[in-house]
């Protein structure tokens, strides 16, 4: 798998691979070169007292060494340039599937999640790609290399050196196979780590009200301690990797001593030989313990390439329309017909059955009790997921057929949480109309009651994250005007006036009503003196409508919208 993930990935690399394989080569090859060249200054200068022989192979050797030098620093660089430019590519190809995904497969894989595998997995992969073009590919190469050469000093001694290495291969390959399931769990103890980070900080004042300090600390603690208890697991199989290798070898290395100490008695071998065959088994050990080092973070990378390669795989459940439709003849039209929708793994539907119109120039407000659908619709409308049964149609077109960038040029949002994005005032009202003056701007803040509080900021002045350094009221009002200076044909506002004082809320409701007067509302809400003056009221109850008409028309008739009503209390009394 991790293969086939680098093989695809590195394929805009494939020039510097090839260049760094090389440069690897001269590298590994003037290593190996230098005790063939120490060995014969000992059998043909040392032995013999030929100091001319010494001098000259002497410089050989020193040049030799300077092209070592000079590769190896080559191909670091090439490998540093390669890893960084994988790591880069993969988070920008996560981060586009990310943002193509619905929110169906966002909820499926998880943010925190969808979050470590951008930065964590991808620094996984990027790690390995650095550590073996760096190490294991020479390490490679010096085996292999260090073999042919002991082969060509003696070939019985060799045979030790084969079958001892052939031995150590198949042990590391083992115990790296066991590894590979306590890789996965530490990835997913990461994602839960990620989570509850997230959670506990955005959740930090709660926490405090409630002193759950304590039970929070233990949440964490518990994930913590699975991911110290997993890696302890890991060191410990990764602890008996050296015993296995450093036994191997020095029982390798008493072998070869003993074995050539007979032929070198017998005549059959030079001292030379004796010599550089032992430098040959110190390289084969360092290439070995190194490659090792390497391989031992295999199966992790090949658990992070395979929880990459799963966002990189995941298709949108909101297909694009084969031929979409990028102009419509209609304006401000939005009908849900037979609508149903049910979220994955629910049992049954969130709605069922759901009829509405709004045209230009309505104020359609939807009231039900808290969980009977009113968000979701909206969703549907923005068509953040596709209905499973029925149709949403925007100006008479069926909303999967139209093009998404036409749909949300159509239609405007304000969410019930009003998220805004770290920046300035202006950016964030900017959000949907890169263009637009600061007049614009200004006039949206109007509408939406909030230029009052943001004239003695001034518009360039610092939103953090989230919008947490302003009040829920103004993010609401911001939320309004950001939507407002788009201008959309049709205004989805989520329960949007929620946290406004009574007050504020109708000034908005009035400047609204002026300035979106052929425009199409579809208006959630909780609140009775909201709805009054909407030009219809759909009642949502368990997921189906129950009710459509007027205020006045029904509180005479509804049932379920009458028990809204008298719950609430207007001026002190309740209705
Ligand atoms: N992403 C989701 N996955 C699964 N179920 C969900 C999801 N979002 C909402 N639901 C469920 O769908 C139902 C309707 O939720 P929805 O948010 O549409 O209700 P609502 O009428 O807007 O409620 P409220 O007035 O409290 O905002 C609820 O039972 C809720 O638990």
């Amino acid at each position: 798998m991790l293969a086939r993930f680098l093989n695809h990935h590195l394929r805009p690399y494939r020039g510097t691979l090839v260049l760094l394989v090389v440069l690897q080569l001269v590298q590994t090859a003037a290593t190996l070169l230098l005790p063939t060249l120490n060995a014969q200054i000992i059998d043909n200068g040392v032995l013999l007292g030929d100091a001319g022989y010494i001098w000259g192979t002497g410089l050989t050797m020193l040049g030799v060494a300077a092209v070592q030098i000079l590769t190896a620093s080559g191909a670091m660089l090439l490998s540093s340039r390669m890893s960084a430019g994988l790591g880069r590519d993969l988070r920008e190809k996560v981060f586009r599937r990310v943002m193509t995904l619905s929110a169906r497969e966002v909820d499926q894989i998880g943010a925190p999640s969808l979050i470590t595998r951008t930065v964590n997995d991808v620094g996984q992969v990027q790690s390995i790609v650095l550590t073996t073009a760096d190490v294991a590919v020479s390490a490679i190469i010096m085996c292999v290399g260090g073999v042919a050469l002991a082969l060509v000093q003696d070939v019985p001694v060799s045979m030790i050196l084969i079958a001892l290495v052939v031995i150590v291969i198949a042990g590391l390959t083992f115990m790296l196979q066991r590894l590979s399931p306590f890789y996965k769990a530490m990835q997913s103890y990461l994602d839960r780590i990620n989570h509850l980070l997230r959670e506990q900080i955005i959740g930090v004042r709660v926490i405090r009200a409630f002193v759950r300090d304590q039970h929070e600390r233990g949440r964490f603690d518990a994930t913590n301690g699975d991911l110290h208890a997993t890696s302890r697991r890991v060191g410990r199989i990764m602890a008996t990797m050296p015993v296995m290798v450093m036994t191997v070898m020095n029982v390798l290395t008493i072998g070869i001593i003993w074995f050539s100490g007979h032929r070198i008695e017998d005549g059959t071998m030079q001292l030379g030989a004796l010599l550089a065959l032992l430098s040959y088994v110190t390289l084969i050990i360092v290439a070995i313990i190194m490659a090792m080092l390497v391989f031992t973070e295999a199966p992790r990378a090949a658990v992070s390439a395979n929880r990459v390669n799963e966002v990189l795989q995941a298709e949108s459940s909101i297909a694009k329309p084969r031929t979409p439709v990028t102009k419509t003849a209609l304006r401000g039209h939005l009908e849900l017909r037979g609508a149903t929708f049910g979220y994955p793994g629910a049992e049954k539907p969130v709605l069922r059955d759901v009829g509405l119109t709004a045209r230009p120039g309505e104020t359609v407000a939807i009231l039900g009790s808290t969980g009977s659908g009113k968000s979701t619709l909206l969703s549907l409308a923005l068509r953040l997921y596709d209905v499973t049964g029925g149709q949403v149609l925007i100006n008479d077109t069926d909303i999967r057929d139209l093009d998404p960038q036409a749909l949300h040029r159509i239609v405007g949002y304000v969410p019930q949480k009003a998220h805004l994005f770290s920046g300035t005032i202006a950016s964030n009202l900017r959000y949907g109309k890169e263009d637009a003056t600061d007049d614009e701007l200004w006039h949206a803040l109007e509408i939406a009651q909030a230029a009052e509080f943001v004239r003695p900021l001034g518009l360039d002045a610092p939103i953090s994250q989230g919008g947490s350094t302003v009040s829920g009221g103004q993010r609401q009002r911001l939320a309004i005007a950001r939507a407002l200076v788009r201008r959309p044909e049709i205004y989805l506002l989520d329960d949007c006036f929620s946290a406004l004082d009574l007050g504020t809320e109708a000034r908005l409701r009035a400047a609204l009503a002026r300035e979106l007067h052929d425009a199409t509302i579809l208006l959630v809400t909780q609140r009775i003196s909201t709805v009054e003056a909407a030009s219809r009221v759909v009642v949502l109850e368990d997921g189906q409508v129950v009710g459509s008409g007027t205020h006045a028309e029904l509180i005479g008739t509804n049932q379920t919208y009458r028990e809204i009503a008298l719950s609430q209390p207007v001026g002190g009394t309740v209705r």
